[in-house]
């Protein structure tokens, strides 16, 4: 454990939200995006769910140990195609993200599952909550390339009073504690604020949970 990340810059939008600035490298980043252009590939690839509602999210995504689809998880794609393994890289960055967050060591439920989420310019994600989890662990948000809105707002509806946040290419976003289910959305991405060194065009997101499931 890395004692320098207790001491990571840090904004406490809410309680138990926190947000961590740049907390990525460039060397992490540029790693991490070449993994979710492996990850979006293949049978278990991405995707577009259709919600309830009928209406096609706008975001592309793929998940990581556990399918998720609107909303539920499980062990594999409805067609019974296995779902990618979870990778020990992720968990390790959970950890160390919560740790910076509340700068204590983390003695919560193990990370086990991640939802990677590509964003083009036109692509939003409307006020929700992450609830499919039966784990209280806190969600670490991870976000490479565009910069978005990223609005976070209170547990018990999608409205006001809220907090617009811009989460940049390489900043951690910990929601936990009392948190844990607060409403966020991402109202906008700012297209073309990726650092070219990055090769990606567009935004993607990693959020990184405990499913609280047994397999
Ligand atoms: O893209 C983001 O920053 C948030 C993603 C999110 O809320 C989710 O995947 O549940
Ligand atoms: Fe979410």
């Amino acid at each position: 454990m890395d004692d320098a990340l207790f001491d990571a810059p840090s904004v406490t939008v809410a309680p138990g939200a926190v947000h961590l600035p740049g907390l990525l490298p460039l060397e992490t980043r540029i790693d991490l995006v070449r993994r979710c252009r492996e990850w979006a590939r293949g049978p278990a690839g991405m995707r577009r769910h259709t919600m309830p509602s009928g209406g096609v999210m706008s975001v592309d995504m793929v998940a990581l140990g556990w399918h998720w689809r609107p909303y539920a998880y499980s062990r594999t794609l409805p067609d019974g195609t296995p779902v990618r393994p979870f990778p020990d890289l992720l968990g390790a960055l959970a950890v160390r993200s919560v740790e910076a967050a509340y700068g204590e060591p983390y003695e919560g439920d193990a990370h086990d599952v991640a939802l990677v989420n590509f964003y083009d310019a036109d692509a939003r994600m409307g006020m929700h909550q992450d609830r499919d989890e039966r784990s209280p662990a806190p969600v670490v948000s991870i976000s490479l390339g565009d910069t978005c809105v990223f609005r976070f707002g209170g547990t018990e509806h999608r409205g006001r009073p809220y907090t617009d946040v811009e989460l940049r290419d390489g900043d951690v976003f910990v929601f936990g504690g009392p948190s844990r289910l607060a409403y966020h959305g991402v109202p906008r991405v700012r297209p073309g604020t990726a650092d070219p060194a990055l090769g990606l065009k567009g935004r993607l997101n990693i959020t990184i949970r405990a499913s609280g499931l047994s397999r």
